[in-house]
């Protein structure tokens, strides 16, 4: 075969990009395999198959309008009936119970004991709305240690927004194989085919999946052009291929459960393709944070990095919002964020480093949740430091990687999670050391 005609497959080492946010995006792994001047030609080079994927309505407007072409060696449709496939611990139940308004806190989930992998590691810890109504999110958390071998999975519920926090993930996926580590976050598209293997044997991080409208990077205003999570930095895979037959098992999540059909080849079969329904990494250590220069602490909208609208404008189904390393200037100012109460819902995480409101207990791998008008904000330790700082100097917060999922949603904590060994019974108590400092008679 001569040198140029050598197909890219999964296997191949080198991992190849396109680059850019929501494009029309085309690949292919043999020279010619992507037709021209049609999507569905009689006959498909190299005797492919022609397969659409749509993972927005047919006549959504242009700009979140989803869908890709995929030139494959064997159709989507060929595989044997779907059994249902229990999972204890992974499930969309949101809303069997009233949501207690108390704020809850978690240690990192623990890595397994026993063998699992992605699809086995996940875990439920809150989630809103239903895949049904394509309105809400589901908030889990994995921890896995070993490769997905023979069986691939896709989740016909949700786009999936997988923050790394240990350990890397390489994602073989019908379109191409993205690579990510802790700081990067990947997003898979609705119903895309994929396999999760670990490079460094174990992984734990954390997973939203989308129900609502795909996630798009947020309108900038007064901004500008730029800022923020800019276009470029995104990173898309080049198509890449298997050929592999064998007996092998496809998972599919539909309607909040997985169900389990035997398919003779790897699905990851796709030669060439383009279109916009793709999946893409990020490096949030790109993103461009902007914040005050003069006084006050902003609301932290300012550190959106992808948001899901809901069909009100301006309420998001899910913002995914990050705390990355920053310099505060703001002078005569409260500078870690305020006490607060919001009709927003926010779940966070910690990548890496120590978060600016809490001074202790939000480790790495760690998670919060502060629903609906649940009061909340820094610790004692940090309201004590921050009103004694000086503020005539810049404070350079390094080091450091957290996240929130944030929602205008109600999120309903599973019944795992409340009963957890790793839930933080006593997460109330930061805030009770808060002084009374109160004095009518200082101004
Ligand atoms: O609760 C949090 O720590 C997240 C958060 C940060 C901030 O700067 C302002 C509001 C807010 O909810
Ligand atoms: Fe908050």
């Amino acid at each position: 075969m001569n040198a140029q005609l050598k197909p890219r497959t999964q296997s191949d080492e080198t991992l190849r990009y396109q680059v850019g946010f929501g494009q029309e995006f085309a690949s292919e792994a043999l020279p010619g395999a992507l037709p021209e001047g049609r999507n569905s030609p009689q006959r498909c080079p190299y005797g492919l198959y022609a397969e659409q994927i749509s993972g927005s309505a047919f006549t959504a407007p242009r700009h979140g309008n989803r869908r890709s072409w995929m030139y494959r060696i064997r159709p989507g449709s060929m595989h044997g009936p779907f059994e249902p496939l229990p999972h204890e611990a992974f499930h969309n139940r949101f809303g069997e119970t009233p949501v207690s308004p108390d704020q809850l806190r978690w240690d990192p989930l623990p890595l397994p004991a026993e063998a699992r992998d992605f699809v086995d590691g996940l875990y439920t810890m809150a989630g809103a709305g239903t895949a049904r109504a394509q309105s809400g999110l589901g908030i889990h958390l994995y921890a896995a240690n070993r490769d997905m071998h023979g069986r691939f999975f896709a989740n016909a519920d949700a786009e999936m927004l997988v923050v790394p926090q240990q350990g890397r993930l390489r994602i073989a996926t019908e379109l191409g194989v993205l690579q990510v580590e802790p700081q990067e976050i990947a997003v898979i598209p609705r119903g895309l085919r994929f396999r999760v293997e670990l490079p460094d044997g174990q992984a734990r991080g954390y997973l939203c999946e989308n129900f609502g409208a795909a996630l798009r990077l947020p309108e900038l205003g007064p901004i500008g052009s730029n800022g923020l999570a800019n276009p470029r930095d995104f990173r898309t895979p080049e198509a890449a291929y298997e050929d592999v037959e064998g007996e092998f098992h496809l998972i599919q999540k539909l309607d909040g459960a997985l169900w389990r059909a035997s398919i003779g080849h790897s699905p990851l079969d796709v030669v060439a393709w383009h279109g916009s329904h793709a999946p893409y990494a990020y490096d949030l250590r790109r993103f461009n944070t902007i914040g005050s220069i003069s006084f006050d602490h902003p609301d932290p909208s300012i550190f959106t990095v992808l948001t899901s609208p809901s069909d009100s404008a301006g309420w998001a189904n899910i913002d995914f919002v990050i705390f990355p390393p920053r310099i505060l200037v703001m002078q005569d100012t409260f500078r870690p964020p305020w006490f607060h109460r919001n009709v927003a819902s926010e779940f966070m995480g910690l990548v890496h480093g120590a978060y600016d409101a809490k001074q202790g207990g939000f480790v790495p791998g760690g998670a919060s949740l502060h629903n609906c008008m649940s009061g909340h904000g820094p610790d004692a330790s940090t309201f004590e430091k921050a009103s004694a700082a000086d503020t005539g100097k810049p404070d350079f917060i390094t080091d450091t990687m957290a996240f929130m999922f944030e929602s205008r949603w109600l999120l309903c904590p599973s019944a795992q999670a409340l009963q957890a060994g790793h839930r933080q019974g006593d997460y109330q108590q930061c805030w009770q050391g808060l002084k009374k400092h109160f004095d009518p008679s200082k101004p």
